[in-house]
């Protein structure tokens, strides 16, 4: 990479260059499916261009927009770069934002029935203690406006949401951390799919607010 960018920014590419290709390489991400983007130092974000597959970014020419949705540099930015700025703009604590179309979680997204509020009843400690609750969006085709008004809405109060017939949307303090909680979500979402019919014991209401509290 040349030395056109400030260090920090410097290392963000890099750190999405390589959890681009560590998704892709597990098969958390196939094709050019998906998208990752970071509030950089300046203000601004990286995101990562449209089209592009997360296995082969070029640090070089990740996009970079303002907040406001300006494309400054690099490649053009993802379809759904609405939707990433809709989540910075509406939880100061976002700093990272990952979308995937991750097996489970995707097939979890096209079930009928889920609970809008919250599609992961908790079995398993870790999705409360990192994530808590996950809200579906209704289906909107990818990059639709409404995507970004619905997120919106909900990036308050939430740190992951399921887009239906679509895949699962995370928000970190840092990309790292938005990139664990997804494999965590993916993860579970595995594990609803292995345990199918069978009687799961869901955490108690009193298990799940010791998580909360901690
Ligand atoms: O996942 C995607 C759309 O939802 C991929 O779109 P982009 O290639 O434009 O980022
Ligand atoms: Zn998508």
């Amino acid at each position: 990479m040349t030395e056109q960018f400030s260090s920090s920014e410097q290392q963000a590419r890099l750190e999405m260059v390589k959890l681009g290709a560590s998704f892709f390489q597990r098969g958390y991400a196939t094709g050019s499916a998906g998208n990752l983007s970071l509030l950089l130092e300046d203000g601004n974000l990286l995101a990562t261009p449209t089209g592009s597959c997360l296995g082969e970014l070029d640090g070089n020419r990740l996009s970079k927009v303002t907040l406001e949705g300006e494309w400054i540099s690099g490649d053009k930015p993802s379809k759904e770069i609405a939707f990433h700025r809709a989540l910075y703009l509406n939880n100061p604590d976002c700093k990272a934002v990952v979308h995937l179309h991750s097996h489970y979680l995707t097939a979890l997204s096209c079930l009928q029935g889920l609970d809008s509020e919250n599609c992961i009843r908790p079995f398993t400690p870790y999705v409360v203690m990192r994530v808590g609750d996950v809200p579906v969006v209704p289906y909107y085709k990818p990059g639709d406006q409404r995507l970004a008004d619905d997120l919106a809405q909900l990036a308050g109060k939430y740190r992951a949401f399921l887009l239906a017939n679509h895949g699962p949307v995370v928000v970190g303090k840092s990309l790292r951390e938005a990139a664990d909680n997804t494999e965590e979500l993916e993860e579970t979402a595995r594990l609803m799919f292995t345990l199918g019919d069978r009687a799961i014991r869901y955490l108690t209401d009193s298990e799940v607010a010791e998580l909360r509290s901690r």
